[in-house]
C-alpha cells in the first residue's frame, strides 16, 4: 500500500471513530501515524519527483526579513507586490498569471523586507497539486506568512480553512507558540516513558502517561521522559515529537474590499490576526509610508525592532537604525553585537542604553538585556589593558592546568612502577 492510501485508511477511520475520552487513546494513536506518515509523504515529495516540472523556486534571502504571500489565485497578491515595493509583477483578470517567485523589497522604517510574491495555491496544493509543494516550501521558509484573500468570493471562511489546513500538513503551525514540552530520552534507568506535568492535562484522558507513551512509541522512543509545562493536545505532544515543525507568526489580508458591502468589510475586520484593504483604491495598503495599516501589520508580526547605536562623545545615528527580530535571533544586546561584527561581541565590555527598554538614561547593561523599539545603544569594549590581562590571564591558567596535569601523569607513572616493583 502506498503512503496516499495508507494516509486515506487512516482518515477515515479517525472519521468513523467516536471522539470521546474512551477513544482518546486510540484517536492519539491514529494521530501520530498520520502526522508520521505526512512527514514521510512530504520529504518523498520535495525530494525531486512528482507534480510539477521539478524546478524548485530558490530565491535568495535578502534584507532583514522574509514574508510569503500566499492565496488562491487571482485574489491580488502580484498587485500588492507592485504597490509594497518597487518590483513589478505582472497582474491580471486570469487565474495563474504568476507562475514562478517574484521577490520585492518592502522599505520600512529602515528596514528592509523582503516580499515574496508566489503562484496561486488550491486545494491539495501540499500533496503537489500544482505547483503547490514549491509554494508551500517557499513559506517555509519565510519569517512570517501574509494569507491574502478575495473578499468578494463565495466560500470565503472555506477558502482560509483550506489554505491553513494545506500549510498545516507540511507542519507549518500559525500563530502557535511551541509547546511547552520537554523530551530527554534516558540512555540508563531502564526503558518505559515517564510522563510529568506541572499542570493538569484534561485533553490527555484520564490516563496521560498511557496516551503519550503510545505516540511516542510510534517515534520508535521507548526510554525518555517527558515534562510539560503548560496543558497541552495530542496534537501538539506530535507535534513536539516529531520536532520539524515551524512556528510562524501569519496575517490574513481580505482585499478587495471596494467589492462588498460594509457590513462584510466590518465582518471581515474582526476576524483574528486580519486586516480588510483594497490594493486597487490603495485602502489600508498604499497610503503614506509609516501610517498605513497593512505596513504596520507587516512589521509588528515580524517582531522587527530598530536601534540606534552611537559612538562615544557622538550623536546616535538615527539614519540607519541596526534592525532585530524578536522571532529570530532576539533582540538581546548579544543579538545586536553579533549583528554588526565579531569584534564587537569578542571585546564587549557593557552598552549604555537610553529609550524604553532602559530603567533610567543611560542603564549601563550586560549581553543578555533586551531592547526596545527605538532605544539607542552604545556598545563600551574593554580597554586595550583589560584585553591585555584578560590574554595574561588565560596563558597563566593555561601554563598552570598544562603543569598539574604533567604532576598527576607523573604521580601516575610512579604509582604504577611501585605496584609492578
Ligand atoms: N476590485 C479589485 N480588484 C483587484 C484588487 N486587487 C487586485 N485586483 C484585480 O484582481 C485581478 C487579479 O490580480 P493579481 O494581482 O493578478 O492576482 P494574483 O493573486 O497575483 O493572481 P495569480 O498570480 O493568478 O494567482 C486583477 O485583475 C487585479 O487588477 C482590489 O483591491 N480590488
Ligand atoms: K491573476
Ligand atoms: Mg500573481
Amino acid at each position: 500500500m502506498g503512503v496516499m492510501e495508507k494516509i486515506k485508511e487512516i482518515e477515515a477511520e479517525m472519521a468513523r471513530t467516536q471522539k470521546n475520552k474512551a477513544t482518546n487513546y486510540h484517536l492519539g494513536t491514529l494521530k501520530a501515524k498520520l502526522a508520521k506518515l505526512r512527514s514521510e509523504l512530504f520529504l518523498e515529495q520535495s525530494g525531486g519527483g512528482g507534480g510539477g516540472s521539478g524546478e524548485g523556486f530558490s530565491v535568495a534571502r535578502n534584507g532583514d526579513a522574509r514574508v510569503a504571500l500566499i492565496g488562491f489565485p487571482s485574489v491580488g497578491k502580484s498587485s500588492l507586490l507592485s504597490s509594497l515595493t518597487t518590483t513589478e509583477s505582472e497582474a491580471a483578470g486570469y487565474e495563474f498569471t504568476t507562475l514562478t517567485c517574484i521577490p520585492g523589497v518592502l522599505n520600512y522604517k529602515g528596514s528592509k523586507i523582503q516580499v515574496l510574491d508566489l503562484p496561486g495555491i488550491i486545494e491539495g496544493a501540499a500533496h503537489g497539486a500544482g505547483r503547490g509543494k514549491e509554494v508551500i516550501a517557499v513559506a517555509r521558509s519565510a519569517d512570517a506568512i501574509l494569507i491574502v484573500l478575495d473578499a468578494g468570493k463565495e466560500g470565503l471562511q472555506k477558502h482560509r480553512e483550506i489554505l491553513e489546513r494545506e500549510l498545516e500538513t507540511v507542519g507549518i503551525r500559525l500563530n502557535e507558540k511551541p509547546p511547552d514540552v520537554t523530551v530527554s530520552k534516558r540512555k540508563t534507568g531502564g526503558g518505559g516513558v515517564r510522563f510529568a506535568s506541572t499542570v493538569p492535562q484534561p485533553h490527555l484522558g484520564p490516563e496521560p502517561e498511557k496516551v503519550v507513551t503510545q505516540i511516542l512509541r510510534e517515534y520508535k522512543i521507548t526510554a525518555c521522559d517527558v515534562l510539560a509545562r503548560e496543558e497541552i493536545t495530542v496534537d501538539q505532544l506530535v507535534d513536539v515529537v516529531s520536532g520539524n515543525r515551524e512556528y510562524k507568526p501569519c496575517l490574513y489580508l481580505y482585499n478587495k474590499i471596494d467589492t462588498v458591502t460594509i457590513e462584510e468589510i466590518d465582518q471581515l475586520a474582526r476576524m483574528p490576526h486580519s486586516i480588510v484593504g483594497s490594493v486597487a483604491e490603495g485602502f489600508n495598503i498604499a497610503g503614506p509610508m509609516e501610517d498605513d495599516l497593512l505596513k504596520q501589520k507587516i512589521w509588528e508580526y515580524l517582531g522587527l525592532t530598530r536601534i540606534y547605536t552611537k559612538r562615544k562623545g557622538s550623536p546616535p545615528d538615527l539614519v540607519e537604525p541596526v534592525i532585530l527580530s524578536q522571532i529570530r535571533k532576539g533582540t538581546s544586546v548579544k543579538s545586536l553585537c553579533d549583528n554588526i561584527s565579531s569584534e564587537m561581541l569578542r571585546d564587549f565590555n557593557y552598552a549604555l542604553v537610553w529609550g524604553k527598554s532602559a530603567k533610567h538614561a543611560p542603564q549601563r547593561c550586560g549581553l543578555t538585556h533586551n531592547l526596545d523599539d527605538e532605544d539607542v545603544v552604545q556598545i563600551v569594549p574593554r580597554t586595550v589593558k583589560q584585553q591585555q590581562n584578560d590574554r595574561n590571564y588565560t596563558n597563566l591558567a593555561q601554563s598552570f592546568a598544562d603543569k598539574h596535569a604533567k604532576k598527576r601523569l607523573e604521580a601516575k607513572k610512579q604509582k604504577q612502577a611501585r605496584l609492578r616493583g
